[in-house]
């Protein structure tokens, strides 16, 4: 990882937590249990040591953007309209994406009063199980050749363009696309959420990462977020006992040990798989790091030099 990354600014978490004045509002226990996810421990003490800082640095990306773009207006002439500022945020499935994303989201429309802030997830740009079983990638959800890139590149082209635009939703719950969809409101931010995000269309003509003002990418050990997915499924088990519509249902009466060895082999034949060959090698695309030790606790940052 070191050599990898000699474009990054290394940061322990003791530096990065006085890198900002404390003048921005920090959240309540009530409202930081309204976005955990379940079996979420995120504290307060990481609101204030690592995400405040963090909406300081992106809101300085934000007046540089707005500074270039009123710039290449007066260059060309003509006024430029304001577009919204959209975050990418990646890694491995499991990982804690959400839940990031989510604590973003109440922290910068928090603190940027103003303002509307979206967030959208990459799943339901996944092709429906009807599809993917056509086009026989039942077994390949989440790698590349599972999302319709064109159709996620169409939707962050017209939130660029200030348009409002209605999305396809995933639900984790059936495990597929679900009939209705989401209308997503022209944004002044837009969180982008999702293990592709880094990613190109298959014919690599098209970057996503071209559409984002700000990145990050959240890592942590591939054994820790084996131990975070495997502890998610035994949550969703639970969750779904008394719900028969639940995907998660049908393992529910089966031999527990069984369907945990299942969870096991779905993590090292799918999710490690494409975290080694997809999603962690488009690390060094973000423009931060965000590293979690063991308990999800996040104590390296790591901010792009150049
Ligand atoms: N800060 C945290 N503290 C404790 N647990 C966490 C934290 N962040 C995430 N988790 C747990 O880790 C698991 C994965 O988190 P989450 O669902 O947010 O991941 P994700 O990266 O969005 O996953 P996916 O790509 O599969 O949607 C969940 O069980 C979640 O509760
Ligand atoms: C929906 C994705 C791809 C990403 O969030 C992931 O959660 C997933 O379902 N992966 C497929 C393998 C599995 O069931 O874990």
């Amino acid at each position: 990882m070191e050599t990898e990354l000699i474009n990054y600014d290394k940061i322990t978490r003791r530096i990065w937590q006085n890198l900002y004045k404390k003048t921005l509002p920090t959240l309540t226990e009530k409202e930081l249990d309204n976005i955990k996810s379940i079996n979420d421990e995120i504290s307060l003490q990481d609101v204030n040591d690592v995400y405040l800082p963090l909406v300081q640095l992106i809101r300085i990306y934000m007046k540089t953007m707005s500074d270039l773009s009123f710039s290449k207006g007066l260059f060309l002439q003509k006024i430029a309209d304001t577009q919204p500022f959209i975050i990418g945020i990646s890694g491995s499935v499991a990982v804690g994406k959400s839940t990031t994303a989510r604590l973003l989201q109440l922290l910068l429309s928090q603190s940027l009063k103003t303002s509307s802030v979206a967030l959208v997830t990459t799943d339901g740009f996944l092709y429906p199980n009807q599809v993917l079983k056509e086009k026989n990638l039942l077994e390949r959800k989440g790698f590349p050749e599972s999302y319709d890139m064109e159709s996620l590149i169409n939707f962050l082209s017209a939130i660029k363009s200030g348009k409002d635009v209605e999305i396809p939703v995933y639900s984790h719950e059936t495990y597929d696309i679900l009939p209705e969809k989401e209308l997503i409101k022209s944004p002044n931010i837009l969180i982008v959420e999702g293990i592709n995000v880094f990613q190109s269309t298959l014919n690599k003509r098209l970057y996503i990462n071209d559409f984002f003002d700000f990145s990050i990418y959240v890592d942590a050990r591939e054994a820790n977020i084996e131990r975070w997915y495997l502890e998610r499924f035994k949550t969703l088990l639970e969750l779904a006992k008394q719900d028969k519509s639940n995907y998660y249902h049908q393992f529910t009466v089966l031999d527990y040990d069984d369907v945990l060895k299942m969870a096991r082999d779905t993590w090292k034949k799918v999710n490690l798989v494409n975290l080694r060959d997809f999603i962690e090698p488009t690390r060094s695309r973000a423009e931060v790091i965000l590293h979690k030790d063991r308990t999800h606790k996040i104590d390296k940052i790591y901010l792009k030099k150049y």
